[in-house]
């Protein structure tokens, strides 16, 4: 049976409490453990502001946000946030060791954690993100990619039972984007890690176990990519049900419902279709 770590209900938010708009307006939403969910929308939809409330970086006007069971509160949000974890888009300003490892050992030093189970930690979360032979590096000094993935690091050695990426990924090149996704995709798989993570990647979020669509601070719809991407024609699709969508206009007998990749793959190898 699955168990639910994020629960969020009738969340309302503002930033300037003079107006009356809403940024955010009636939002419920669960997140499983071990599940993956990705949040998309167009932008000023409010995702980031979603991804600001869930850490406790801001407080709810109202509605509840239950985390592994605690509701979040004032008093909460310290215990709160040992569960959960944000990496977030621009990793400047982020960083507080003068070497990468430090930097990714710094939050768990504030836990009094004993020597040889932190130096196991930032070891395993370098490794993780491809970063391992930079650890003696000034963290200042690299690159925005770099950045990101110590970023990263710096999270999963925190090992948190949620991530919540928001758009964590969009400084990586395409392959150390693969090679990430993989790691999370992984982690999700042998960790049982619940990832909520922020993406204008339709690619990205077909890889998700349900994505949610937020539109003008409201909830516009939320189901596997497969729903979604049926039930919402004005969205990008990711690339096989691109292909898809092509080939049937060209009346190739495709299966006429959505594809994975790995669906697609198979389909054209079984198909043996001649351009
Ligand atoms: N600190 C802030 N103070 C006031 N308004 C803000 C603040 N941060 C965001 N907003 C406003 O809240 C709305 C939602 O912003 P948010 O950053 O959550 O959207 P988003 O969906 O993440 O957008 P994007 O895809 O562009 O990153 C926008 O209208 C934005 O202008």
């Amino acid at each position: 049976m699955s168990t639910t770590v994020v629960e969020v209900e009738n969340l309302s938010f503002r930033y300037d409490k003079r107006l009356k708009e809403n940024i955010l307006s009636n939002i419920s939403m669960t997140v499983d453990q071990g599940e993956w969910l990705a949040v998309i929308g167009p932008n000023g939809s409010g995702k980031s502001t979603l991804a600001q409330l869930l850490v406790g970086l801001i407080e709810a006007d109202s509605g509840k946000i239950r985390i592994k069971n605690t509701v979040m509160d004032d008093t909460s949000k310290w215990k709160v946030r040992r569960h959960i974890g944000i990496v977030f888009q621009n990793p400047e300003n982020q960083f507080i060791g003068t070497t990468v490892q430090d930097d990714v050992a710094f939050s768990l030093e504030n836990l009094n954690m004993p020597y040889d189970e932190m130096k196991f930690r930032v070891d395993q979360a370098l490794d993780l993100v491809g970063m391992s032979s930079l650890r003696h590096h000034d963290p200042s000094q690299l690159s925005g990619g770099q950045k990101q993935r110590v970023a990263i690091a710096g999270i999963l050695a925190l090992k948190p039972s949620i991530l919540v990426l928001d758009e964590a990924l969009v400084m990586l090149d395409p392959k150390s984007r693969r090679e990430l996704l993989t790691v999370l995709q992984n982690l999700k798989r042998k960790e049982n890690i619940s990832i909520l993570s922020i993406t204008h990647d339709m690619n990205e979020a077909a890889l998700a176990d349900r994505i949610i669509l937020l539109e003008s601070g409201k909830v516009k719809n939320c189901g596997t990519s497969e729903q979604l991407f049926v039930a919402e024609p004005d969205l990008e699709p990711p690339f096989p049900e691109l292909l898809r969508r092509e080939l049937l206009k060209r009346n190739r007998n495709i299966p006429n419902e959505y594809m994975t990749e790995e669906e697609m793959v198979n389909w054209l190898c079984k198909s043996r279709l001649t351009v």
